[in-house]
């Protein structure tokens, strides 16, 4: 999120307007603040609220900025974005509070232009405020959608994505070519997704419409960058009157492509069910044919299902690529760590074949590397906001109705109170300490906890896994282009989704007899 261009330019805008009602907004400000005991923090102007005070640094992410505020005024910090009073939490012990022990009061969502329009008026799951459209949707997911039955009959889709990378990698490699595997793993992710959901193309057809996987993708991508931008109008009323930068007709614009587009892939998939098309086992269902076959009280209004649809894409694409993207770039970096994982895939799977997903459970070294670069690498570093349906207390503080609550994960995560070397790469700290990931230890939250925590995370964690250990084991890895001891690990883009700053370029060498890689050619036909 970069403030300091926007912020100067409202600024600039605002401060002839507000002068004239400065005086009357510090007035109410001190009567009605006089009243609360507010957690420290840089303090707010009328209007603009405290982004003049955050020191904003251009490029610099969020999560980077409010841990400087964090070290300045404590683990909880009190701002206002323009007039919306918001909390930035930084450690695991008012995370507890906040995502366990008040989850009620803090589980709703501040309602944002993402939210309206990505979101279809708040009627998908990321977006969709706290009641009983919440509790359905986590129903259908947890139990139709991503339960852990769903995703082990779904390891076809994801064992075929990678061993097309694979292919891909082999290929560069016999032409002494470099592989970009930023790229390759994040439409490896994006095709895995669309695989789960839709099925796979056959010719020109997908999910029996006639659709390109290049108009389908092009759209996702644009919805995934809109998703990503910091709109001042959520949080500036001029802003959003002005609508400068264009967010809000940008983003009628993609909702308007996503209504056309996922409303011709659920009329094609509507036609093959009218049609008798059988799938063969439960195993073939895509995920859209579960989202459809929903009946009774679980019957999703269609607009309600291309949220879903654009729900999991947008959650579900950048966050896992960019952990498998992290994780390769620390093992490159850490050369003892990566021969003792390609060991350790070694003993258990063997040199003569690939590594399949019911291998995963047999390789605790291969967890403990993911563990430490989720910690490290929060993939959501702000996960989502939450909201407080009520006025609370929180750690002696008094929190108004309506407070919008970041937790700081990536913070959080390496808070040095918690964490010996908390900076410091280490996965064999979980070796000694087997802490949970997924929730329940306040010290460790990359999906977050609670009733907002992430609902894709098994399937997350699993195609993480998945991805790491085939390419480690298929293949030694060079950067390109530099030293290991040059490979940038302290810099991030900024955006919703924490990314490297920079691209991971690799010059892969095959570790495995060439035949186990000549057979995945015929595999890559058949894939999107
Ligand atoms: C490494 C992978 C992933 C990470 C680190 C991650 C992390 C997160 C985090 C931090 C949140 C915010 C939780 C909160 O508001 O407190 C979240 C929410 C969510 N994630 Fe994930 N996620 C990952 C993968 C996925 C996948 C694969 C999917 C689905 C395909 C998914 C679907 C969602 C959804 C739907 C929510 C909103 C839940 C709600 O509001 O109730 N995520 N995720």
């Amino acid at each position: 999120m970069d403030f300091t261009a926007g912020v100067l330019l409202w600024i600039e805008c605002l401060v002839g307007l507000s002068l004239g009602v400065t005086m009357l907004g510090v007035l109410v400000q001190k009567l009605r603040g006089s009243k609360l005991k507010l957690p420290p923090g840089p303090g707010a102007y009328p209007f603009v609220g405290s982004f003049p005070q955050l020191g904003a640094v251009p490029g610099e992410p969020a999560h980077r900025m409010f841990k400087r505020l964090e070290q300045k005024y404590g683990p909880i910090v009190f701002m206002k974005m323009g007039s919306c009073p918001t909390i930035i939490v930084s450690d695991s012990e008012t995370a507890k509070m906040v995502l366990k022990d008040q989850d009620n009061l803090f589980a709703s969502r501040p309602s944002l232009s993402v939210g309206k329009y990505l979101g279809f008026s708040y009627t998908n799951l990321v977006w969709t405020q706290m009641g009983d459209h919440h509790k359905l949707l986590r129903k259908i997911y947890t139990t139709e959608l991503l339960s852990p039955k769903r995703v082990t009959q779904s390891h076809e889709v994801r064992e075929n994505g990678i061993r097309t990378t694979i292919s891909g990698m082999l290929e560069d490699s016999s032409n002494g070519k470099p592989t970009n595997l930023t790229v390759e793993l994040n439409n490896l992710s994006l095709n895995n997704l669309l695989n789960m959901l839709l099925g796979k193309r056959k010719g020109e057809m997908l999910g029996g419409v006639s659709l390109s996987m290049e108009e389908l993708k092009d759209l996702v991508r644009e919805a995934i960058e809109l998703a990503g931008e910091f709109d001042y109008g959520d949080y500036l009323p001029l802003a959003r009157w002005l609508d400068l930068t264009n967010f809000i007709g940008r983003m009628k614009k993609t909702q308007q492509r996503m209504r056309v587009i996922a409303g011709k892939l659920i009329e094609g998939h509507r036609q093959q069910q009218r049609s008798g098309q059988q799938k063969e086992s439960q195993g073939d269902l895509t995920l859209l044919d579960v989202l459809l076959s929903l009946k009774g009280d679980c019957a999703l209004s269609d607009d309600a299902i291309i949220g879903v649809i654009f729900d999991m894409i947008i959650a579900g694409s950048d966050t896992t690529s960019a952990s498998a993207d992290w994780t390769i770039a620390e093992l490159m970096a850490n050369p003892h760590l990566m021969k003792k994982l390609q060991v350790h895939i070694d003993s258990v799977v063997g040199k003569e074949r690939l590594v399949k997903e019911s291998d995963l459970p047999h390789l605790p070294f291969l967890h403990s590397v993911i563990k430490e670069s989720l910690r490290l690498h929060a993939p959501a570093p702000l996960g989502v906001p939450h909201c407080s349906v009520q006025a609370t207390k929180l750690a002696g503080y008094d929190i108004p109705i309506g407070t919008t609550v970041l937790i700081n994960l990536w913070a959080l995560n390496r808070d040095p109170k918690n964490w010996l070397n908390a900076e410091d790469f280490h996965p064999e700290r979980f070796e000694e300490n087997d802490i949970n990931l997924f929730g329940r230890d306040f010290t460790l939250l990359p999906f977050s906890s609670g009733r907002r925590g992430c609902s894709g995370m098994l399937l997350g964690f699993t195609s993480i896994q998945l991805i790491v250990a085939t390419v480690v084991h298929a293949f030694d890895l060079e950067p390109y282009g530099m030293q290991a001891s040059e490979i940038d690990l302290n810099h991030e883009k900024p955006g919703l989704t924490m990314l490297r700053a920079e691209d991971l370029v690799v010059k892969a060498s095959p570790r495995l007899p060439l035949h186990l890689y000549d057979n995945l050619l015929e595999i890559k036909d058949h894939q999107l």
